[in-house]
C-alpha cells in the first residue's frame, strides 16, 4: 500500500510552514520491514545509498559528546561555568546532550509508551489520522533529500503542536486514548526547556534573551520510526545527510536503539543513547542569526538489522512570516548570510531543491 507523503502540516496561524512541504507516493517501510517475503533486492533497490558504508565513522569519539546539566544553568552559583560549557557546545560540536531537563520521568515514559504504540496500529488507522488532517500533516516519508529520489528507511508523522493559540487537538491521534494527552504535557514541557535554552544561548552570545525567544515561537514534533532492514543494512539510511531547518531541535530517543551520527571534521560520530537526557542541536536558523558563530550540523541516521529505533524530534521555528538574518558581529564582521524571509526559508528547505545545494548553503553570501 502506498501513503502520501507530505513533509509538514498545519492550520492556520500555526504555520502554512506546514503546507509548504512536498507530496509524493511512497511505500510505507514498517510494513515493508515486517512482510519477509516482499524484502527482496527489488524492493530494497530503491532504499540503497552509494556512500553509506564507504565513510569514515568515528565510534570512538561517541563519549566526547558534550553534555550540558540544565539545573546548573538554572543555578547562579553554576550558571557561569555551565554556560561556558554551552557556548564550548554550540560552537564546537553543534549538538550536546541535556540532562537534569526537569521534564517529569513518568511522563516521557507516557510518550515513549504511547509512540511505539501508535506505530503500532494498523496501517489503514495510522494513514486514517493523516489523512484526516488533510494537507496538514504527513504520515510516512517526510523527506526525500536526494535529488534522485531515493528514499530514507524510515516512516514518520509530524503534528505542530504549539503555539497554544493555534493549535487544534481534534488533529491528533486518539489512538492510543492517552496519546493526545502525552503529546500535549510532552511537548508544552519541551517548549519550556527549549525556551531555557534559548535564553541561556543568549547569554553565551551576549545577545537579548528575546531576540532568541522571538526565534521560536512554534515547535514541530515529529515521531521517526525506523524498522529493522534484515537485507544490506549497512546500505541503507533511516534519514540522509541533512541539517536542521529549526533554531533548535530537541531529540527524544524513545529506545536505546543508536542509529544517530553526526557529522564533526569530515567523519561521522555516532551518538549513544543516555538515559534521562534530551539531544539538542543548532539549527539552521540559529546558524544563520549567529553569522556562522554557531554551526547547523549535519547528521544522519543509520539503520540495524535486527532493532527497531524510535525518536521524536522537536523543532523550534520562528514565525513564518518574519525574517531571518544575521544579528550577531554585524557592525565589525563581515556578514555572510542573507536576509531572508523565513517563509522563503521553509519552501527551499521542504521543497529540498535549493539550487542543487543544502538550504543553508543558498542563504550564504560567499
Ligand atoms: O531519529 C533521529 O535520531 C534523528 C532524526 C532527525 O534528524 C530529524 O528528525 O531531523
Ligand atoms: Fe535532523
Amino acid at each position: 500500500m502506498e501513503v502520501e507523503a507530505r513533509s509538514g502540516g498545519s492550520s492556520a496561524s500555526e504555520g502554512r510552514w506546514s503546507q509548504s512541504g512536498t507530496s509524493l507516493p511512497v511505500r510505507n517501510v514498517q510494513a515493508l520491514a515486517a512482510s519477509a517475503g516482499e524484502l527482496t533486492a527489488d524492493t530494497i533497490e530503491r532504499y540503497i545509498q552509494k556512500v553509506v558504508d564507504g565513510d569514515t565513522v568515528l565510534a570512538e569519539c561517541s563519549d566526547e559528546v558534550p553534555i550540558i546539566d540544565l539545573a546548573k544553568l538554572l543555578d547562579a552559583e553554576s550558571v557561569e561555568a555551565e554556560a561556558a560549557k554551552l557556548k564550548f557546545a554550540c560552537e564546537d560540536w553543534g549538538f550536546f546532550q541535556v540532562v537534569n531537563h526537569g521534564i517529569p520521568i513518568e511522563l516521557i515514559l507516557g510518550m515513549k509508551h504511547d509512540v511505539q504504540k501508535f506505530f503500532q496500529l494498523p496501517l489503514k488507522v495510522k494513514n486514517a489520522y493523516a489523512q484526516r488532517v488533510g494537507d496538514l500533516q504527513g504520515y510516512g516519508q517526510a523527506f526525500v533529500l536526494s535529488d534522485d529520489q531515493k528514499l530514507d528507511w524510515a516512516d514518520m508523522f509530524g503534528l505542530f503542536t504549539q503555539p497554544p493559540q493555534a493549535r487544534d487537538m481534534s488533529y491528533w491521534p486518539s489512538q492510543p486514548p492517552t496519546f493526545r494527552n502525552s503529546i500535549e504535557e510532552y511537548s508544552s514541557n519541551l517548549m519550556k526547556v527549549a525556551h531555557s535554552l534559548a535564553t541561556f544561548v543568549a547569554k553565551t552570545l551576549d545577545l537579548d534573551p528575546e531576540l532568541m525567544a522571538d526565534k521560536q515561537v512554534g515547535q514541530f514534533l515529529r515521531m521517526n520510526y525506523y524498522p529493522p532492514c534484515a537485507r544490506t543494512p549497512e546500505k541503507v539510511l533511516g534519514f540522509s545527510p541533512h541539517s536542521d531547518g529549526s533554531f533548535l531541535t530537541i531529540l527524544l530517543e524513545v529506545n536505546a536503539v543508536q542509529g544517530l551520527q553526526i557529522r564533526r571534521q569530515g567523519a561521522w560520530i555516532p551518538v549513544k543513547p543516555r538515559v534521562n537526557s534530551l539531544l539538542v542541536n543548532v539549527g539552521d536558523f540559529l546558524e544563520i542569526m549567529t553569522n556562522g558563530k554557531y554551526k547547523s550540523i549535519e547528521h544522519r541516521v543509520t539503520i540495524n538489522a535486527q532493532k527497531e529505533r524510535l525518536s521524536i524530534s522537536a523543532f523550534q521555528v520562528p514565525k513564518y512570516d518574519g525574517i531571518i538574518s544575521p544579528v550577531l558581529g554585524t557592525a565589525n564582521e563581515k556578514v555572510l548570510y542573507k536576509t531572508m524571509r523565513v517563509e522563503e526559508y521553509a519552501r527551499l528547505y521542504l521543497s529540498n531543491k535549493p539550487d542543487g545545494k543544502r538550504t543553508l548553503d543558498y542563504a550564504k553570501l560567499c
